[in-house]
């Protein structure tokens, strides 16, 4: 039996995390009580008592439950943006690459990705690994989010009836996930990420333009198709759908930790527009962190995932 205290419990991801790991006879779930789900000595306590913690916490709270462990058995899975590209961190994306599973079974400490980055670096890192994309090409990012994404007080705000249908967001393009896109696409130059937040409660759209006529190789429309279903075989959550489609919905993969990939686009014109569909609160997050810390664990990495 694996104990595991989630800090940041009763947050819009500790409670997804909860959700998954309900009725599971291998995993017993450590909580703190309202009283004490801040108080410092308890959490020094529940983080030090635990197999594994799972930081559900703001960035800053996240770096000081880090801090007060203090003993070499405890390890950690860190679902903020705190430690994505921080030394000693194994990075918790178990398909992005060969060799990353087992990175995340034998880790201390694992960094969750980003919900934007996860389903960005699904559909860039295969192709710069593949030589599809050269590495210092000029990439471009289009996001949408549901609202579920900015946490208890984005869902207050929209569940508040005055928020808009549609908002564009992180216009001086610095936003905290770029650093993890850039480092883990293997990237020499920042994306541009245009993130958006839409009125709906989770889901999400990842959406890389490219221009393959301008490409060195000109690769087509079937080689990034063939070069994604290459990278992801095999795998039950992440998997490469038909990209001759009208339109994706952000939804469709809501209530889910499955992350779809699309080559979508034009090959006459050279065009692509690749898609990438998650739930912010799945594969994103809360999902994420379940098969870490059951990878890390040594169990079935799929178990309690919503498939
Ligand atoms: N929402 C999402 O789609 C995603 C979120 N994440 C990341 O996960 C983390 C949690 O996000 P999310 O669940 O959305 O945020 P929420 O705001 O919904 O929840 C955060 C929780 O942490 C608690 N908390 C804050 N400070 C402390 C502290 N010092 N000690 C103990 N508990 C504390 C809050 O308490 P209180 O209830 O009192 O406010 C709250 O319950 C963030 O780092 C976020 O970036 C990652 C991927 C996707
Ligand atoms: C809609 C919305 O606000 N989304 C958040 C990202 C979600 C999140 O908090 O995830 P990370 O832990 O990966 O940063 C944002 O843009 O900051």
């Amino acid at each position: 039996m694996n104990s595991v205290f989630i800090d940041g419990a009763v947050g819009t991801t500790g409670l997804e995390i909860r959700d998954r790991l309900a009725g599971r006879t291998d995993i017993a779930v450590v909580l703190l009580d309202e009283a004490r789900r801040k108080d410092a000595d308890a959490r020094r306590e529940a983080l030090n008592d635990a197999d594994f913690v799972i930081l559900c916490l703001p960035d800053d709270a996240a770096r000081e439950a880090v801090a007060l462990i203090d003993n070499p058995r405890t390890r950690v899975i860190d679902a903020s943006s705190a430690h994505r590209v921080a030394p000693g961190w194994a990075y918790g994306f178990a398909e992005l690459a060969p060799g990353c599973q087992d990175a995340i079974a034998t880790a201390a400490r694992v960094t969750n990705p980003g919900c934007y980055p996860t389903g960005f670096l699904a559909l860039v890192a295969p192709l710069v690994r593949a030589g599809l994309i050269p590495a210092d090409n000029p990439i471009s990012v289009n996001a949408t989010s549901g609202y579920s994404g900015g946490g208890k007080a984005m869902i207050a705000e929209f569940e508040s009836g005055g928020a808009s249908a549609f908002r564009p967001y992180g216009l001086q393009l610095a936003h905290k996930h770029v650093a993890e896109m850039t480092t883990h696409a293997g990237l020499a130059h920042a994306p541009i990420f245009a993130p958006a937040v839409a009125n709906t409660y989770r889901g999400m759209v990842v959406e890389v333009p490219l221009h393959l006529h301008a490409l060195p190789g000109k690769p087509t429309l079937a080689a990034l198709d063939d070069a994604l279903r290459a990278a992801f075989e095999g795998s039950p959550l992440v998997t490469v759908a038909s990209g001759d489609v009208g339109a994706i919905d952000i939804v469709e993969n809501a209530g889910t930790d499955r992350l779809t990939l699309r080559v979508c686009g034009n090959a006459a014109a050279g065009h692509a527009r690749l898609v990438a569909t998650l739930d912010n609160l799945g594969k994103g997050a809360g999902g994420a962190a379940v098969q870490n810390l059951n990878i890390m664990a040594g169990l079935d990495p799929h178990a309690g995932l919503i498939l």
